[in-house]
């Protein structure tokens, strides 16, 4: 009994990996795309699941499967940690969806379709808010009304976190040394993007907020802005609220200033002498440069800035142009180090710089396959 299925639900995919834990190897890794878009596989997760469960036959041996664990988005205040999935959990995610209209439905769809596929098998659901847990107040207290508050949820739970862990875990080890030791900025930045400032491996500020919504830039979400600006275009354009909070998640970011969601296309055209692509480029590195600065002064001293996720592990154009300018910070990289291609944890920082700073490509798969396992022992 050491393989763990590992489901890793978007808004629009499923990614799975079955990986045999007595050696660490993964056995099956697939994904599916496009769920509920024209064209895509699959018309829902339901179905998505189905086909999830098709490729993996042959390959899954249900006498050697331990555990199914799933990257759950939305925890809420009331998810701390890893948590053995129930009647009653389920309910709880369910409860969370208006803090994740996108995410968590997804979520909930795969559980359900796993615990019946799977009945006899532990299913443990991981959060992406769990990590963020250990905040502190002035962190996260948005400074509204009590009746929001203390009634309606509204605070900043942030996302990312299972990555956000990982990387800072792995970051320590590259450092040589533990991790209660160090304290650290990692910039998750994928198709969303968070940045979190962590202090002897605990998360004490994150930049997504109530929702996956608010910091940085990222492929098609806006990140931070004037929350005026919602009435504003209501007021302007007649638009409700719930077409505004769509434009910002799915029509914005990357792709509303740039013409692409993926930073490749970003780059390339930037480097083309596309005007559009250079802002989008610009505003993506100088959005995420603030937040060192922001989180420098949270953390008092960093011994690191850790570059993660899709984007962050791969363009080297986008971990020049963040660290720009911060030389007498004590944080530069070295263009040559910065430039070798490599899917290794490493430094990108010359030797003399004060402050390390690192690649860590980051595993959600295998952080929530350890937690998984770690609680159902
Ligand atoms: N070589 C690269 N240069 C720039 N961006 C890249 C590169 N490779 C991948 N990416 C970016 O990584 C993003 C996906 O990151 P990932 O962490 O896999 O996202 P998610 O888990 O949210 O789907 C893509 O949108 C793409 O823009
Ligand atoms: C929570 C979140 O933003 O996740 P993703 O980056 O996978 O969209
Ligand atoms: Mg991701």
């Amino acid at each position: 009994m050491n393989q763990v299925l590992v489901l890793n639900s978007g808004s629009s995919s499923i990614k799975y990996q079955l990986l045999d834990m007595a050696d660490r190897r993964r056995l099956a890794v697939g994904i599916v795309e496009r769920i509920g878009e024209s064209g895509g596989s699959a018309p829902d997760h339901a179905a998505g699941m189905r086909t999830v469960l098709s490729e993996l036959e042959g390959e899954l041996d249900r006498s050697a499967l331990a555990a199914v664990g799933h990257r759950v988005v939305h925890g809420g205040d009331r998810f701390r940690g890893p948590t053995r999935i129930d009647d009653e959990v389920c309910a709880a995610i369910k409860e969370l969806i208006p803090l994740a209209p996108l995410h968590n439905p997804a979520n909930l769809t795969l559980i359900e379709a796993a615990r019946e596929a799977f009945p006899d098998t532990p299913q443990v659901a991981v959060f992406d808010t769990a990590f963020h847990q250990t905040l502190p107040a002035p962190a996260y207290t948005y400074a509204v009304p009590a009746e929001w508050r203390d009634d309606l949820g509204v605070r900043r739970y942030g996302f990312h976190g299972t990555s956000h862990q990982y990387v800072s875990r792995r970051a320590a080890e590259l450092l040589g040394r533990r991790p209660e030791e160090v304290n650290m900025i990692v910039l998750h930045l994928g198709n969303g993007a968070s940045a979190c400032a962590v202090r002897g491996g605990k998360s004490v500020d994150t930049s997504m907020g109530m929702t996956p919504l608010e910091g940085l830039i990222m492929g098609t979400r806006s990140g931070d802005l004037d929350p005026a600006i919602s009435a504003y275009i209501a007021r302007r354009t007649g638009r409700g609220a719930e077409e505004t909070d769509l434009t910002l998640n799915k029509s914005s970011g990357l792709l509303a200033l740039g013409g692409s969601n993926d930073m490749r296309d970003i780059v390339a055209a930037a480097e083309k002498g596309d005007e559009n692509a250079r802002l989008a480029l610009d505003a993506y590195c100088y959005r995420a440069r603030k937040y060192i600065g922001a989180y420098l002064a949270a953390l008092g001293r960093i011994d690191a800035v850790v570059f993660t996720a899709g984007v962050g592990e791969n363009s080297a154009e986008v971990r020049a142009g963040v660290v720009a300018g911060l030389d007498h910070l004590g944080i530069a990289i070295s263009p040559k180090r910065n430039a070798a291609k490599s899917k290794e944890a490493r430094y990108i920082s010359p030797y003399w710089a004060e402050t390390a700073v690192l690649v860590v490509p980051t595993d959600e798969e295998i952080e929530i396959a350890d937690q998984a396992l770690a609680l159902i022992g």
